[in-house]
């Protein structure tokens, strides 16, 4: 697990290193500034090349002042502009250190400014750091915005100057860097979209926080990588189908067969024991013929489209057999898909996702899921969102993680809101930010391995929230195999659960 930070909490843990450990801050200061010019230095042709370092009036500025002493030492040819009159205490600091040293620093102007750029081959962004507040207005923004003109190689020192450390917004402009090395823990705002885009790659450099000061908070963002295979369930070497548990998906409406065996087929690859699909009487032939491992049981619709009641006899026993159930994919939105719903959130004594149609119907009535006696997991794209909230889209895709923390909290469920960063909430605070994946994997049937992965972690004994965001990282994991396959053009949900068996077969 990957802890992640918004910037007020990098203050906490900054100030508490400082005030309650002792380290002095000009000592993570320096680190942090050895840790960008060890990145410089790495650069093929430096000592041929020429530096400009932009900085602002907070202690990024003071990073990037010691980066300009330090290159200086090299012998590497840099300038210095400072943006602001006003310093924090550590950065007049180093600027006293650069002037009893005679190097020079440019107070900000415009024509120097852009000359300087234009010179440079590279460009060190330290203008703001964790400590941005508000809007980027005038020299700053006309700073701002001549870097991004230039073709010039960028480094940011912690965060792109402009992103909203917690949020990764754009605050009216900000610095397109190539490369971002941050300092401790990355920064939320490095992850998120818009955010990423401007980081482009992000390096973390221990600057030597100590662990305690990590553990001493709640940090409640995180994200994976390719280290969390690891919390994959471990297979029992004596074991039967019964092991690795029973998967129910009610799925299918008449000719959307498709969803039922997307959903199934990716609970079998992932390891789930036994799938149990519950679709529509007109899928039959098309499901048993389609993937024969399956258990099929069937439902019919009246003229009405209201449910044939008699199903219920099989399907009571059926619930009763899951060890956790899916329910929604291409169910379309009758009264049928309601009354299922309806009864599956009375009925099970096991976990239960719901998606797609499921959530859709869901919408009309939301006060169906506060009579829950189990676990929920809603998997909504920012559409089904939208609409389970009442909220437009851009509401939804531009605060990702209130919304999510606010549907979790509310309904005291779990909610993995679907998009370029799905986010996994749960009603205790825990936030996951998902980065594996890409967009190849938006297209029709994606959805449906994903709920199929999670159901099939499930059945194998993960807890649903630790299911949820391994499962979420595992299909994006899958979906960026297959994009090294067919490529990003020509996926399909079906790539997708081809490459699972690539991504879990890791002894
Ligand atoms: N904890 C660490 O990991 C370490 C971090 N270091 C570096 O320090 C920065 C954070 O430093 P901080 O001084 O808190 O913040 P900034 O450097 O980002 O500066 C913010 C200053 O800028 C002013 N401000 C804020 N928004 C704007 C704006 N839109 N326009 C103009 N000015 C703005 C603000 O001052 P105000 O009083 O005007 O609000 C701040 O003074 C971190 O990112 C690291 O790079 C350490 O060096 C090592 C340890
Ligand atoms: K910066």
């Amino acid at each position: 697990m990957i802890k992640l930070v918004t910037g007020e909490e990098m203050q906490l843990i900054d100030s508490y290193t400082i005030k309650e450990i002792g380290i002095p801050s000009m000592v993570l200061m320096e680190r942090a500034a050895l840790g960008i010019v060890d990145h410089i230095l790495k650069r093929k042709h430096i000592e041929n090349e020429k530096v400009f370092i932009l900085c602002g009036s907070g202690n990024n500025g003071g990073d990037g002042l010691a980066i300009g002493r330090l290159l200086g030492n090299k012998g590497i040819r840099t300038n210095i502009m400072l943006l602001s009159e006003n310093y924090t205490q550590e950065t007049s600091m180093q600027l006293k250190i650069l002037q009893n040293l005679n190097i020079k620093v440019d107070k900000y102007d415009a024509d120097q400014l852009k000359k300087y750029i234009s010179e440079s081959d590279l460009i060190i962004d330290a203008i703001f750091g964790t400590g941005l507040t508000r809007e980027v207005i005038g020299h700053y923004k006309d700073t701002i915005q001549c870097v991004n003109n230039e073709d010039k190689f960028v480094i940011s020192v912690d965060i792109p100057s402009g992103i909203c450390s917690k949020s990764g917004k754009v605050l009216g402009v900000a610095i397109k860097a190539n490369l971002t090395v941050t300092f401790g823990l990355n920064k939320l705002g490095n992850v998120l979209y818009p955010g990423t885009l401007y980081a482009s790659k992000t390096n973390i450099v221990d600057i030597g926080f100590p662990k305690r000061a990590y553990d001493s908070r709640m940090l409640k963002h995180f994200t994976f990588d390719e280290n969390a295979l690891q919390k994959l369930p471990k297979r029992e070497a004596r074991s039967n189908k019964g092991t690795f548990g029973k998967v129910l998906v009610i799925a299918g409406a008449i000719n959307m067969s498709g969803a039922a065996f997307l959903s199934a087929m990716a609970a079998y690859k992932i390891g789930g024991g036994l799938v149990n699909i519950m679709t529509h009487e007109e899928n039959r032939v098309i499901i048993q013929t389609s993937i024969p491992e399956a258990i099929v049981t069937t439902f019919n619709t009246l003229d009405n489209k209201e449910l044939d009641k008699t199903c219920f006899i099989e399907f009571k026993s059926s619930i009763k057999d899951a060890n956790v159930i899916v329910i929604g994919p291409g169910l379309s939105q009758c009264k049928a898909t309601k009354e299922l719903l309806e009864y599956v959130i009375r009925h099970s004594k096991v976990p239960i996702i719901i998606d797609a149609d499921g959530l859709n119907v869901l919408s009309n009535e939301l006060s169906l899921i506060k009579e829950h006696q189990v676990e929920i997991i809603i998997t909504p794209h920012p559409g089904e969102m939208s609409r389970l909230l009442g909220v437009s889209i851009k509401e939804v895709t531009e605060n990702l993680i209130e919304n999510a923390n606010f549907i979790s909290k509310k309904y005291n469920i779990i909610c993995a809101l679907k998009d370029a960063r799905t986010i996994v909430t749960n009603p205790f605070d825990d936030v996951y930010i998902n980065t594996s994946g890409n967009n190849g994997m938006a297209t029709a049937g994606a959805g449906d391995v994903l709920t199929g992965i999670i159901s099939g972690l499930i059945a194998q004994g993960l807890r649903p929230y630790e299911a949820t965001c391994l499962g979420v990282y595992l299909h994006g994991l899958s979906g960026d195999k297959a994009k090294e396959r067919v490529g990003v053009y020509s996926m399909m949900a079906r790539d997708i659960i081809e490459e699972i068996s690539k991504v879990t077969n890791i002894n």
